[in-house]
């Protein structure tokens, strides 16, 4: 199998589109009309929200597939309901890749080695099942926690050297509080500027023939400024780039997260995108009934809003 950071750059290239689609369902946000339609058959339960959710995503992802190059499911929406919200996070994964995207699952996962192991090959390789291997998530690339170190990480990156998977690794997040500890001083150095140098460490022995690494980043769209300063520490990794739309950052803020040649980035908007029929400025123009044209429009705007001022900085590769 091609390397993740291969593929993703093919279907960046192909959708002409930077953009990811957070698939991040809240109950009291998914329209009334989906809603209504499962409670009739199964009750108002778990197994109802289960449905509604993946009808929902499938609904959204038919409206922004040409639009965009990857998804990434939050699996915490999903598995607060259980076994039920957890199909549903199966059946999405499976959805977006039938739908020809790439998935990016988010569950922020790590643990001591052996344990990571368990989630590396649940989430991105293959689990053990008697004689047989099975795939497990099957996601193409999944957000991971380096707090815990280079045993931690171990798993993931062998994942990727083996299964053609990519990880992005949380170095500086778009939170209000991320500087709480992001931002202290070690060794005269930023918490956050340790972690980038790790990753560029963990990536290393994995690299596509651009130089790009399995092993990425998660930046922040809401802090430019060290996006600027990382960008240059970390040459060789990609950016999953989260805050576009809800959490505030605009357009010009995700442009120093991409390198001088473009590429090096995807931008993650959720609830910008499935949810504009509630927000503005779509909320006038499309109803509830049409929530899958509000998404639409919503994503082409973010696309061409990137593309734009990545063209403006001279960094659009096409
Ligand atoms: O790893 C992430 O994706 C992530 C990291 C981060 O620093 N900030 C951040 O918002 N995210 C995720 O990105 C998504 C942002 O959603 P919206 O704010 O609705 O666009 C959520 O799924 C967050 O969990």
């Amino acid at each position: 199998m091609s390397n993740f950071t291969t593929r993703l750059k093919a279907k960046i290239e192909e959708k002409k589109s930077f953009v990811c689609v957070g698939l991040d369902p809240r109950l009291n946000r998914i329209p009334e009309q989906i809603k209504e339609e499962i409670v009739a058959e199964y009750g108002k339960t778990k197994e109802a929200v289960g449905k509604i959710f993946l009808e929902f995503n499938q609904g959204i992802i038919d409206a922004v597939a040409d639009y965009a190059a990857a998804v990434k499911p939050q699996i915490a929406f999903y598995e607060q309901y259980g076994h039920q919200g957890i199909k549903a996070y199966e059946e999405t994964i499976e959805y977006a890749k039938k739908k020809d995207l790439l998935v990016i699952g988010d569950a922020k996962r790590n643990d001591i080695g052996s344990t990571a192991k368990a989630y590396a090959d649940g989430h991105l390789g293959e689990v053990d099942f008697w004689e047989e291997a099975e795939v497990g998530y099957g996601a193409d690339a999944l957000t991971v926690n380096g707090y815990l170190g280079s045993d931690g990480i171990d798993p993931f990156v062998e994942a990727c050297n083996q299964q053609g998977k990519g990880i992005f690794v949380l170095v500086r997040t778009s939170n209000p509080s991320a500087g709480e500890l992001q931002d202290l001083e070690a060794d005269n150095k930023r918490i956050y500027e340790v972690m980038a140098e790790l990753v560029n460490d963990w990536g290393e022995d994995i690299k596509d023939e651009d130089g790009f690494s399995a092993v990425g980043a998660v930046i922040g769209a809401t802090y430019p400024e060290e996006a600027e300063e990382l960008r240059e520490i970390m040459g060789n990794a990609y950016f999953l780039v989260p805050g576009y739309g809800a959490q505030g950052a605009g357009a010009k803020e995700v442009v120093p997260s991409f390198k001088d040649g473009g590429y090096g980035a995807i931008v993650n908007s959720a609830r910008g995108i499935i949810f504009a029929y509630q927000r503005e400025p779509w909320k006038d123009r499309f109803s509830a009934d049409e929530y899958q044209e509000a998404a639409q429009a919503a994503v082409e705007y973010m696309r061409e809003d990137i593309n734009t001022a990545l063209n403006e900085a001279g960094k659009l590769p096409w």
